[in-house]
């Protein structure tokens, strides 16, 4: 690990002297308290503010997400920041240290989000029936979906990085690293045996099929290789097979995924795979 990381330290406040000052004996202890805690966010924020390496990706960050960061620092999830993984179009992902392990933290632009297009992914979910046309209240939703459909993958056999904590708009998740950073996504690395990745990347799509959901967004730019393992990512768009849309999704994700594999020279094409899955799965319907 040859990342620098921003230790954060949110006892700062607690140094000697520090406390002093500003006491005022009319005060409850719950308004001292609530005082302290105060004055060790805004700390906590002017730390995150001027960390090197949140400068390029500044506009990430409203009020609420600093107070997102700072609960999962506090509830020990997060120990120190890192470096940015990615800056995409909805949200950022960054490393961070939780203990001496390394995680992946993805940070959703709560004002950048397609909000709009979101919802729509959110439609028909059982799960998520509560969330309306709110802003907020869709990327919050959307992010509580990305985690439990890792939680779901994984349950239903899919290697998929393990879900640690979500507040808010923010996801912590087990970080997938290579030798030299990220772990590379399909796209990007040659392939010794693209029979026996195809056969993998059925067999997970039959999976999440069969647990009752589509990824949605799958390609060769959503599975990572880590230790020659294949791992699907970005499930935050996966949608359960209520959604009116799920079979076009699938069908999508097949002809993506097949005609990938049918340029590294795998006999298959987008019908032949979606029936594979058909035949196969018996999709549970909760
Ligand atoms: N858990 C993880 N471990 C390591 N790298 C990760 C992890 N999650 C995401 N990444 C990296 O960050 C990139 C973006 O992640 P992801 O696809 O989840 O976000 P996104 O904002 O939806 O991206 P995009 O806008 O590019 O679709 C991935 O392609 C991958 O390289």
């Amino acid at each position: 690990m040859d990342q620098e990381y921003g230790l954060l330290d949110t006892d700062e406040a607690d140094a000697p002297g520090d406390e002093w000052e500003e006491i005022d004996y009319s005060d409850t202890e719950a308004d001292r308290i609530a005082r302290k805690r105060d004055r060790e966010f805004s700390q906590f924020r002017e730390r995150i503010k001027d960390a090197d390496q949140f400068k390029v990706t500044e506009s990430v960050f409203d009020e609420a997400t600093y107070g997102a960061l700072y609960k999962l620092v506090q509830d020990g999830h997060i120990d120190a920041f890192g470096g940015p993984i990615s800056t995409g179009k909805e949200a950022n992902v960054y490393t961070a240290l939780r203990g001496d392990e390394e995680v992946a933290v993805k940070i959703y632009r709560i004002n950048a989000s397609d909000f709009r297009e979101m919802g729509e992914y959110l439609e028909g979910d059982p799960r998520f029936e509560e969330v309306a046309g709110n802003k907020k209240a869709v990327v919050v939703g959307w992010v509580r979906k990305e985690f439990a459909n890792l939680e779901r993958a994984r349950a239903a056999g899919v290697r998929v990085p393990e879900p640690i904590a979500v507040e808010r708009n923010v996801l912590v998740m087990e970080y997938l690293g290579a030798e030299d950073g990220r772990a590379k996504r399909l796209a990007e690395v040659s392939i010794e045996n693209p029979e026996t990745a195809y056969e993998v990347v059925r067999e997970y799509m039959y999976r999440l099929y069969d647990a009752g959901i589509v990824h949605g967004d799958l390609s060769e730019y959503n599975i990572v290789v880590q230790d020659s393992q294949l791992y699907v990512i970005d499930v935050g768009q996966a949608v359960t097979i209520h959604h009116p849309n799920s079979e076009d999704f699938l069908e999508r994700d097949c002809e993506n995924v097949a005609a990938f594999f049918n340029r590294q020279g795998v006999d298959t094409d987008g019908d032949q795979l979606l029936a594979y899955i058909h035949e196969h799965a018996d999709p549970r319907e909760e």
